[in-house]
């Protein structure tokens, strides 16, 4: 699928933790109908066929609500299970090297956390960046922290569109207004949610008004 900036309105990352009640790929479902624009399949502890397996289904999931789905880290498990794309931060392999080997129209995500990764990120060949974290982030409580107006920086020193992450719930997402992002990444704000359809569509709502969309 051809990546567009307005994929990035609300990108829902999925995490296993909140599933129970629901399948994973209920959750997801529900985060679709609910107007996810793309979604991050991030999982931690997976063995790689699984990992492939779950991609596989979750992906056809995806493409019927016409979203694309990216994997988190792994390139070799989003090429074989033909999810359109794969997300990396600086553990992960290198967004230039990933660009030479993947087909065209493969997504590319890469984490910034200061204007040099954005900036090398993008002469790399990534089509979005991550950027955060924003607020605490109850997912991943050791993320390094950025504030409002270094995610502003980050997003005004380079062209390709970002996604700011971290904590964001639609209580405190007004507080990113005139951040210059494209949209928000979100984990718990959406999967830890009772009804994630509802919530999803709510705080896609919020994310317009303060996107002025
Ligand atoms: C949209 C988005 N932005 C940032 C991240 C963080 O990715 P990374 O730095 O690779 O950290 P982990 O997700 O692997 O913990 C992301 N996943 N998605
Ligand atoms: C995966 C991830 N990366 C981050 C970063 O700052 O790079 S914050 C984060 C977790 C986001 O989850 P939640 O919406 O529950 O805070």
């Amino acid at each position: 699928m051809k990546f567009h900036k307005d994929m990035l309105l609300l990108y829902a990352v999925t995490d296993r933790k909140w599933t129970g009640r629901q399948t994973l790929y209920e959750q997801i479902e529900d985060a679709l109908k609910g107007g996810a624009t793309m979604i991050q399949l991030r999982e931690k502890d997976l063995p790689e066929s699984r990992l492939v397996a779950e991609a596989e289904k979750i992906k056809e999931l995806c493409h019927s609500y016409h979203v694309p789905l990216i994997i988190n880290d792994n390139v070799k498990a989003a090429l074989l299970s033909g999810a359109d794309g794969v997300h990396v931060g600086k553990e992960d392999m290198a967004v230039s090297d990933i660009r030479k080997i993947v087909p065209e129209d493969f997504i590319i995500g890469a984490t910034a956390k200061t204007t040099e990764q954005a900036k090398k990120a993008e002469q790399g060949g990534a089509d979005y960046l991550g950027v955060g974290a924003v607020f605490p982030s109850p997912t991943k409580q050791d993320a390094i922290r950025i504030t409002r107006d270094q995610l502003k920086e980050i997003c005004s020193a380079v062209s390709v569109p970002a996604v700011a992450i971290g904590g964001i719930t639609r209580q405190n997402i007004e507080e990113l207004a005139g951040g210059k992002m494209a949209g928000a990444a979100v984990v718990s704000g959406i999967f830890s949610a009772q009804d994630i359809q509802k919530e999803t569509a709510l705080l896609k709502k919020k994310i317009q008004e303060v996107l002025n969309l």
